[in-house]
């Protein structure tokens, strides 16, 4: 069977644990702008306008209610019980994979609950909202702690893990995502070229110019178990 395993994650795995989507109906994006939030342009204008972003969406995931879903769990268990390799790559920027015990676990475009120096690059656990008076621990006078995030225009994160993953692989899975941004939108392709199998998990249907070799459509908690067991 399969030896090599590459699992990609959007926003919609983690829907069903009360964390907004980007692009769905009530999505972030309908009452943010990308250009003010999600850019380094933005932040350089407008740095209290995107902490709260961030601060809201911090506070959001400490909220005891939030907590991983069964397809979270369900890689998890994938990752315990399947002797291969596998690299699970999210876009998401919340903790429910490590905290559904997830741990061969890349986050390409950064962590919620982490902030980071802009001078010297360090990341420091978020202990209090980002703000004028939350700075590095590694530079005097601090920094001024940015969130970790990979915004647009910038390089996402470990993606030399990722290619090399990609080219390797033998069964790639995407799992509630969109498909709408890259370099993650392009992965597929890699994996597709590459002879791998190529399996889409997604609450909508198919797009008719979908890449992947097979689609099951339906929320990702009732899914994803039945798929991976
Ligand atoms: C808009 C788009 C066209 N623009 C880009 O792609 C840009 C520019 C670009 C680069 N290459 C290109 C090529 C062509 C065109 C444009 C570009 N890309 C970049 O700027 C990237 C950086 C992009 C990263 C931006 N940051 C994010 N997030 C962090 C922020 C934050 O979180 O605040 S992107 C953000 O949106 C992306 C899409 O979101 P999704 O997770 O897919 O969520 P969405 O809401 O869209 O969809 C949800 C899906 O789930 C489904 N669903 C819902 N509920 C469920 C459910 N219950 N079950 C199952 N499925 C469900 C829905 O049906 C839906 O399909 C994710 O990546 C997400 O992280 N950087 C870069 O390219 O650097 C250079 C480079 C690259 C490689 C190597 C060297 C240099």
């Amino acid at each position: 069977m399969y030896q090599h395993i590459v699992v990609l994650t959007g926003a919609g795995i983690s829907a069903e644990s009360g964390l907004r989507t980007f692009r769905d109906q009530n999505g972030l994006w309908e009452d943010h702008r990308i250009e003010d939030v999600a850019t380094p342009e933005g932040y350089a204008r407008n740095p209290a306008l995107v902490e709260n972003f961030y601060n809201e969406r911090w506070q959001q995931l400490k909220n005891p209610a939030v907590t991983p879903n069964a397809a979270h769990e369900a890689l998890a268990q994938l990752e315990q019980a399947f002797t291969g390799k596998l690299l699970l790559v999210t876009q998401n920027v919340d903790n429910l994979h490590e905290r559904a015990g997830s741990k061969k676990l890349l986050h390409m475009h950064g962590e919620l609950n982490k902030g980071r120096c802009p001078r010297s690059g360090q990341t420091f656990s978020l202990h209090e909202p980002f703000g004028p008076d939350n700075g590095c621990t590694c530079c005097i006078p601090a920094q001024r702690l940015r969130p970790h995030i990979v915004w647009f225009g910038e390089i996402p994160i470990g993606m030399d893990r990722i290619h090399d993953a990609l080219e390797e692989c033998d069964l790639f899975i995407a799992i509630g995502t969109s498909g709408t941004v890259y370099p993650a939108a392009g992965f597929v392709d890699i994996a597709n070229h590459h002879g791998a199998m190529t399996i889409e998990v997604n609450l909508a249907e198919a797009d008719e110019h979908s890449m992947f070799k097979a689609h099951y459509q339906g929320s990702a908690s009732v899914t994803l178990p039945a798929l991976v067991q």
